[in-house]
């Protein structure tokens, strides 16, 4: 496969199946087909995936009308320190030590009790949020099952099983605001990184780079309407890094695109912090660890980076 082809998956025969029960040969095909994409581009693009696009652009939608609001309106969602959950201004997040901070703020979403919901001024954000999550979720269960079945994994419940209970799962809603002029040197939009969880789900309408393994970086075609999926480093961790967290970025736009701001929106899945990840076929090229202690670290690296 072209190391810039964007494999491109129905899910159509997995979203009608009988719960997660994908045993026919299509739906066995399906699974081995994005497996397949999952070793060589580390990315796929899913079309009929049960998420319609009317439920997509009412998130969307919403989360607009979160980040533009004032400053100070956002300020009382501000994510407390320690926590997942809320909103968190330009200037303290990078995923690449080597640059200034990125140009994005961001707000984390988690159905637990102490999300602070922005209702008073944005009505239905809270319900359109929680079932967008919920469709997110499902969505996630049928890809790790997916995932599963295309490795021929002896227990092909283990990954749903992995991702069953309290862990660091988020949706993200992205804003990526108009460049203004007064960057630093090597700002972009998003840093170069790769995803620390399981699996990603990303909604996004362009803007994304990916990197191929000859280091460059190419853009995947958007299709309206589809999620793009890709492996996080814990799952290529898991896998023995057969299937790869490939790097991504999203670069300062070009022309009078920078006058225009971005959006994305990005639901992480994570194992259980419980979960001890170690390598699923019995090599020890990776020591075992556990997951909350893995998540931890890597978020003390890309947080609290000042405002550079
Ligand atoms: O905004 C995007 O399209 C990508 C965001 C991303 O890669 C991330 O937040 O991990
Ligand atoms: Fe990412």
């Amino acid at each position: 496969m072209d190391q810039t082809d964007l494999p491109t998956i129905d899910f159509s025969e997995l979203v009608s199946a009988d719960g997660l029960k994908f045993s026919t040969p299509k739906q066995v095909q399906v699974c081995r087909d994005l497996v397949r994409a999952f070793c060589s581009t580390g990315f796929a693009c899913l079309q009929n995936h049960g998420i319609s696009s009317e439920k997509i652009d009412s998130a969307f939608s919403k989360s607009e009308q979160f980040f533009s609001q004032d400053t100070k309106v956002k300020g009382q969602f501000t994510r407390k320190e320690g926590e997942t959950v809320g909103w968190t201004r330009i200037g303290v997040e990078g995923f690449n030590p080597d640059r200034p901070t990125d140009l994005k703020e961001l707000f984390n979403i988690k159905p637990e009790d102490d999300q602070p919901w922005p209702n008073d001024t944005i009505p239905d954000f809270s319900s359109t949020m929680l079932d967008f999550y919920q469709r997110c979720s499902t969505l996630n269960h049928q890809v790790l099952k997916a995932i599963a079945v295309g490795l021929d994994l002896a227990d092909s419940e283990y990954l749903n099983t992995a991702h069953c209970s309290t862990s660091m799962t988020n949706l993200c809603l992205l804003h990526y605001p108009p460049i203004p002029e007064d960057i630093h040197e090597g700002q972009i939009r998003c840093g170069e990184h790769s995803d620390w969880g399981s699996i990603t789900l990303l909604f996004q309408e362009g803007g994304l780079e990916i990197q191929n393994s000859d280091g460059e970086w190419w853009a995947p075609p958007c299709i309206p309407g589809s999620i793009l999926v890709n492996v996080g480093d814990c799952l290529q961790q898991w896998t023995t890094d057969q299937l790869k967290s490939t790097r991504h970025r999203v670069s300062l736009p070009k022309d009078d695109a920078s006058s225009r701001s971005r959006r994305s929106m990005a639901f992480f899945s994570m194992p259980n912090n419980d979960c001890v990840i170690e390598c699923l076929d019995g090599s020890a090229k990776y020591p075992p660890v556990v997951a909350i202690d893995y998540f931890n670290k890597k978020l003390d690296e890309i947080r609290n980076r000042g405002s550079k």
